[in-house]
């Protein structure tokens, strides 16, 4: 039944039973994360109500997606990546832009990104009160052609438009590389390729390069092969990880990741998701799973479990589906039928 209340959610809200459910800041786990040299805290960029939400197939109300960032903004998340300022015909499930984010209720200390792919994305976003953007570029040119409608070139002189007048407004950007374990169309990606797209990004200005493994075919090995290839051209500090669950990898890739020093990972609650442009890609991470690892590494986030788990199961409950998170699937008995 929707809503109702496990062992594993009362034991969630007490914080006990399995370790990942208590948060890493109690007892001896934050000294084993300082023991093992993984990074102390993580910081997760929450992208459900965006990449979460873009692929589904009935349009989800405007009320339901703004009561959903309102929720996870209460979770100690400190990014909800929040909508896309893309062309409706292309993505017509994020014609609302405009309306969630006027609607959304702020909260200090949380920043609140949206997606521009080119300068008209860029001007909407802003005149709508967007503080931080991002640009999306792949490493694969038939991808970037399918998801953007231009070469990986044209993109970049889109970018650097973009990057520009934010830079004139003071306006953060962040830039995401797709493709970076593997493309759709093109298949295997070389690290040299993904290395030199996220330079071309981080030169133009942008903070932070969030790497996508949009379909889910990376392991830990070829993570490992294309960070070390991102690493010779951009600090460590200004890399994330952006890994889609398609096949069954995505924990792994992103412990593998945080072992060689990332320590921004992006997901998405209940495991929502999917990009148009990829068919057959299954959710981003769920959040609530990143989350559980991370308290068993004993690695802060400052994010609370539980009120994920409520904000995901909210979700699911208005979409009429299942949560992909098997924490949330282990600890709620939710009972929604996809
Ligand atoms: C990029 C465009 C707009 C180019 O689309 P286009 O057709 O090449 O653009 P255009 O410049 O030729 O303009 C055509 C029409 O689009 C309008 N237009 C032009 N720009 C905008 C805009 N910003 N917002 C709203 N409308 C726009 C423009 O005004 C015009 O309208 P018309 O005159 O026909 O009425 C299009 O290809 C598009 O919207 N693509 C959507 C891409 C997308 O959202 N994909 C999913 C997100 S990426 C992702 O999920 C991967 C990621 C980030 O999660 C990481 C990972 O997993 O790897």
């Amino acid at each position: 039944m929707a809503g109702s209340c496990g062992a594993g959610q009362a034991a969630a809200r007490r914080g006990q039973a399995a370790p990942g459910l208590r948060s890493s800041r109690d007892g001896a786990e934050g000294q084993e994360s300082q023991a093992s040299g993984l990074p102390e805290y993580v910081k997760i960029v929450e992208v459900g109500p965006r990449d979460g939400l873009q692929n589904e197939k009935v349009i989800v109300p405007t009320d339901t997606k703004i009561e959903l960032i309102n929720r996870l903004s209460k979770t100690g998340l400190p990014a909800i990546e929040v909508t896309s300022f893309v062309s409706s015909k292309w993505v017509p499930q994020m014609a609302d832009h405009k309306e969630v984010m006027r609607g959304i209720e702020r909260h200090p200390g949380v920043q609140y990104p949206v997606l521009t792919p080119n300068l008209k994305g860029f001007h909407s976003a802003i005149a709508a009160g967007a503080t931080e953007v991002s640009v999306f570029g792949a490493a694969s040119e038939s991808f970037s052609k399918m998801n953007i409608n231009c070469s990986i070139e044209e993109s970049i002189e889109k970018f650097e438009e973009v990057a520009k007048s934010a830079r004139n407004m003071n306006i953060p950007v962040r830039g995401y590389v797709s493709c970076a374990l593997g493309c759709p169309y093109e298949g295997d990606i070389t690290p040299a390729k993904v290395a030199e797209v996220s330079k071309r990004l981080y030169s133009m200005g942008c903070y932070e390069i969030s790497l996508g493994d949009t379909i889910g075919v990376g392991t830990p090995g070829s993570m490992k092969r294309m960070l070390e290839a991102v690493m010779k051209e951009i600090p460590l500090s200004a890399l994330a990880v952006h890994c889609h669950d398609t096949y069954g990898q995505a924990l792994a890739n992103i412990l593998t990741a945080i072992q060689m020093g990332v320590a921004v990972v992006d997901s998405s609650v209940a495991g929502l998701g999917g990009c148009p442009y990829a068919k057959g890609a299954t959710g981003n991470v769920a959040t609530e799973d990143v989350i559980y690892m991370l308290n068993g590494l004993g690695i802060n986030t400052g994010v609370n479990l539980y009120t994920v788990m409520e904000a995901g199961n909210f979700i699911c409950t208005a979409l009429n589906k299942k949560t992909n998170s098997k924490v949330a699937q282990a600890s709620f008995n939710t009972g929604a039928v996809k």
